[in-house]
């Protein structure tokens, strides 16, 4: 039969109809083209004359059952043809509620046999003609992709679900690293487009990452055998205002950034990245969900649930077989790498503000650097014969993402870009189809990623690790014990502080009763001098001596002379009693010694003399032991380091010494 191929239609009625179409050049073929059990499509009917756009990338779309890697198969040569260029697929979704609320019209027709896209004009004002609205042309693009889904309504006989789009896509990809190839699978689009329902899906209609590990670890299951060991490695971070953050550790605040490392063999490189050992589809699942969770997404005009982020999860898959016959043992590893980019915006259909359009303005400036990787990479320049390369011209490094994406992007990769478009947005979607179309020329060097190691050279890896470990373990011993006497060496060292610590304090108390001493010796010797002062100003000028005379003892003598009163009294008849004897001779004597005194001014002035020079010689001993005294003081501060200066008195503890340092 000759074949009239379904057009899905551009149709102003949003529920596209199909419109037949001549398509005699589209000639189909090749019956393993779609794989699967889904095939009860109607594409499923048409498969025997079928034929992919076929690419170097995907250079043979097997059935699943002959991808199981058997045992053997580890030896088996890879696919023939490793080098080949990205596979490039788009898929249209459905109308969302605003749309079919704004009865918006469905502007992308596809031709499931010659996997055309087709971008049609809106029609933006019946009274202007129809290729012109607001100074723009628009006009009907075509584009022919490896494949295109048709997501657009569920009703619809070709319409692509999730598990279709895995199992065109997903399981070739997973063929690939079972066979040793790296891989990469990444959504691009506007927001809102589908990527991460493509991706990651919702927990009814899973997306193309859980179904990819699904089907990994059922292969595993399906392939168990003695000679082969598979080792599967899970990480998932994102890439978030130009920032990497690990999405399988709690979110802290502030963020805790990650950086990016260049290795000559892996090239760029997330350091510190938490990199987990998986055992099954639970164990993969749960981390899935785990980094879900913590992935930045916010809600937009154009999306509830925008990602604002690229969010990349890597399973790493190693087989290792062993040949018991020739006792050799080869290794593979593949990294599976699925990526769910943010979406490209304009600002003003998000209106954006504050925090979003930051977020907004870092996604478009690292999906600009991507554009220009790609344009770079599909350049036919960089494609030189010979397989010689135009150095320097790709700007991997002006983003993060395009720097961690750039083996994927061109290097060591199989890769595919899903291209994700809205059914009615014209600006937005040609943009991505210009991309994808650009995309589909990018040639990457993937190569199968194999260690073949021999029996001997297996024994000689394991003795050198042997003896790696023992020099690890003398090490850690090492550290062990030498850690243990520094704890005992901190111990004392904190004994002699304490010790030092009480003796600056007894310094210190030391000090302050000697400054106190001093304060009290400063005001005796001042005393003292005041004294001396007086002294000698007294001998110097003594005060002329007053004569005395003899006392009258009688009583009424006494007050009559002295203090002579006019009105006195009448005399009373008082006996005055008569002193004894004794007091009258003790008086008598007193008097002599007193009237001697002055009698021998000239002599005791001397003797006064000789007194102040005693006392004078006194202090100068006192004020030569005060300054001893001072100067013992000052010995003490330097000694013991105690500062003068009450306000800036500081202690120099033990502990300013360190061990081990
Ligand atoms: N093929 C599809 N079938 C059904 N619903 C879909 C399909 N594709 C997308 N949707 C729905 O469209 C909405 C937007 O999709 P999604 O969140 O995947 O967009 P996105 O491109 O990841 O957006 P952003 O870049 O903002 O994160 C979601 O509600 C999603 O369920």
């Amino acid at each position: 039969m000759t074949p009239e191929a379904l057009l899905y239609s551009h149709n102003s009625n949003r529920h596209s109809d199909y419109q037949f179409a001549h398509s005699s050049t589209s000639s189909i073929s090749g019956a393993s083209g779609i794989s699967g059990s889904t095939a009860a499509t109607s594409m499923s009917m048409m498969s025997s004359n079928m034929t992919m756009q076929s690419t170097a990338s995907s250079p043979s779309l097997r059935s699943r059952e002959s991808v199981i890697v058997p045992s053997h198969g580890m030896t088996a040569p890879p696919s023939p043809s490793p080098g080949g260029n990205v596979k490039v697929v788009v898929r249209v979704r459905g109308f969302l509620p605003r749309e079919i609320e704004r009865d918006a019209d469905c502007l992308i027709s596809m031709n499931p046999y010659t996997q055309e896209t087709t971008l049609h004009a809106p029609e933006v004002d019946t009274s202007k003609p129809r290729s012109q609205a607001r100074g723009k042309v628009y006009e009907d693009k075509t584009f022919t992709f490896d494949r295109s889904f048709w997501s657009h309504n569920e009703s619809d006989e070709h319409y692509a679900d999730q598990e279709e789009v895995y199992n065109c896509l997903g399981e070739e990809f997973l063929d690939h690293n079972f066979e040793g190839y790296h891989t990469c699978i990444f959504a691009y689009g506007q927001t809102g487009s589908g990527k991460s329902y493509t991706m990651m899906g919702t927990p009814d209609r899973p997306g193309l990452i859980p179904r990819t590990c699904e089907d990994l670890f059922q292969r595993i299951e399906e392939a168990q055998s003695v000679d082969t060991t598979y080792h599967v490695r899970v990480s998932y971070f994102e890439v978030y205002n130009e920032h990497v953050r690990d999405l399988l550790v709690p979110r802290t605040d502030p963020p805790h950034y990650l950086k990016i490392r260049e290795s000559p063999t892996d090239g760029p490189y997330v350091k510190d990245l938490t990199d987990v050992p998986v055992r099954s589809f639970a164990d993969i699942m749960k981390l899935m969900r785990k980094g879900d969770m913590s992935r930045t997404v916010a809600s937009t005009k154009m999306n509830d649930t925008s990602s604002r982020s690229h969010a990349v999860f890597t399973i790493v898959l190693k087989q290792i077989h062993h040949d018991l016959a020739t006792d050799e043992t080869t290794e593979r590893t593949a990294r599976i790498r699925l990526v769910d980019l943010a979406g490209s915006e304009r600002a003003k259909a998000t209106e954006a503000t504050g925090q979003r359009l930051r977020e907004g303005s870092n996604i478009n400036k690292s999906l600009t650097t991507l554009g220009r990787v790609i344009a770079a990479l599909a350049d036919p320049k960089q494609h030189r014969p010979g397989g010689r390369r135009v150095k320097e011209v790709v700007p991997y490094r002006d983003s993060i993402l395009t720097w961690l994406l750039k083996d994927s992007l061109g290097g060591n990769s199989k890769t595919a870009m899903i291209a994700c478009v809205a059914p009615s947005d014209y600006d937005e979607t040609l943009s991505t189809l210009r991309y994808a179309d650009q995309a589909k020329r990018i040639r990457t060097r993937a190569v199968v990623n194999q260690d073949h190691v021999s029996a001997a050279e297996r024994d000689a890896q394991i003795a050198e690790m042997a003896e790696q470990i023992r020099v690890l373990q003398l090490t850690v011993s090492q550290n062990a014990a030498s850690k243990r006497e520094s704890e005992a060496q901190n111990e004392k060292l904190e004994e002699y502080q304490q010790q030092v610590e009480k003796m600056q304090r007894l310094m210190e108390e030391n000090k302050m009763v000697s400054e106190c001493k001093i304060r009290q010796l400063q005001t005796e010797n001042e005393a003292l001098r005041n004294h001396l002062r007086l002294a000698l100003d007294s001998l110097k000028n003594p005060i002329p001596a007053i004569p005395l005379r003899k006392r009258d003892t009688s009583l009424g003598s006494l007050k009559s002379e002295e203090h002579p009163v006019e009105d006195a009294p009448p005399e009373r008849d008082v006996v005055t009693p008569e002193p004894p004897e004794e007091e009258e001779e003790e008086e008598e004597e007193e008097e002599e010694e007193t009237s001697g005194i002055w009698e021998d001014e000239q002599d005791s002035s001397d003797e006064h003399d000789e007194e102040a020079q005693e006392v004078q010689a006194d202090m100068e001993n006192l004020l030569n032991e005060l300054s001893l005294f001072r100067r013992k003081l000052n010995d003490d501060y330097e000694r013991f380091e105690i500062t003068k200066s009450k306000d800036t008195r500081k202690r120099y503890p033990f502990g300013k010494l360190s061990i081990n340092n």
